[in-house]
Order: C-alpha cells, then structure tokens, then sequence
C-alpha cells in the first residue's frame, strides 16, 4: 500500500454496472471456515466432494477499490487501463451445494475484506519478516 502511484483498471467497457469487472470476493477467515466446515462434515465420508466457497454475488474492481478507501481514510487513486486478454466481464461462486450439506455461507463483508486488509497492512507494512 502507497507504493504505486497508481491502480490500474483492467477495462471500464465491460458490460456490468460501472463497466468494470465483477468477482466474487471472499475473506480469508470466511474461506478457512468452510474448510474447517468441510473437514468436519467429511470426516465420516468416504470418497471426493467437492464444493465451491463463494458468496455467491460480485463486486465490481471500483467497489474494490471505493471499499478500500474507505478503510484506509483516504481516496485510492486509479485509472483505466485496457482490458486484460482473457479476463471475463463478470462471473462468481455458486456456494448453494455448501450451504445445504456444510452448513456453510460466507458472514464477512467487501468493507469487512476491506478494513482487516488494511489493518494488517498497516501493522505489517513490509509483509512478514522472512
Ligand atoms: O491490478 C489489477 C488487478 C486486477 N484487476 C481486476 O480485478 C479483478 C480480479 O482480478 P484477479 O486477477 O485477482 O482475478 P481474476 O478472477 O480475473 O483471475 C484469476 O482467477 C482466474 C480463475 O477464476 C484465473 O485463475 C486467473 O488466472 C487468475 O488471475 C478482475 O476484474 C481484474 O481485471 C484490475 O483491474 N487491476
């Protein structure tokens, strides 16, 4: 964080809302949850299961990066790039198999990815020591 001028938008034509490309976003403990979720309900299961761990919705790359400035307090700079070869306009999970047999669903917000991001970025501003 604050060393690059600049964020780089891949592509602000793409058929979505704002124009920029949708994901599904996903926090991290969310993500370790439906792990653990998934260890516990397939302990006793033989055999492989496989499940999607999504939240089943987009954000946009802007909403990404409004979110962002919102955490860190101050605006995010950007500008809008050519699309990237081979990107999709939009796409994300379909967690409905995880909720049903895991119990699962994500609970974490874009603005709750957005504030631990940077609260870890701002306790660890060159990442872990090695
Ligand atoms: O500097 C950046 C980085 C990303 N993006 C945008 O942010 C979104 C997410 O980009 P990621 O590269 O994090 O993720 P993608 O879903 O586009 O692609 C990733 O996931 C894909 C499968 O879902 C493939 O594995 C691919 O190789 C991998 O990069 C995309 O709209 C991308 O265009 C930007 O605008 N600027």
């Amino acid at each position: 964080m604050g060393r690059r001028e600049s964020v780089s938008i891949f592509g602000n034509d793409y058929p979505t809302p704002d124009g920029t490309g949708v994901r599904d976003y996903i926090h991290v403990v969310d993500l370790a949850d439906g792990h653990i979720a998934a260890m516990k309900n397939l302990s006793n299961k033989a055999g492989v299961h496989i499940y999607n761990l999504g939240a089943g919705f987009g954000h946009s790359v802007l909403d990404v990066v409004n979110a962002f400035s919102k955490a860190c307090g101050k605006p995010v700079k950007y500008h809008f790039a050519p699309r990237r070869d081979g990107d999709l306009p939009a796409y994300w999970a379909d967690p409905t198999k995880a909720a049903n047999e895991l119990n699962w669903r994500v609970s974490r917000s874009l603005e709750d990815m957005a504030n631990d991001t940077w609260l870890w970025q701002s306790k660890n501003p060159q990442g872990y020591p090695d």
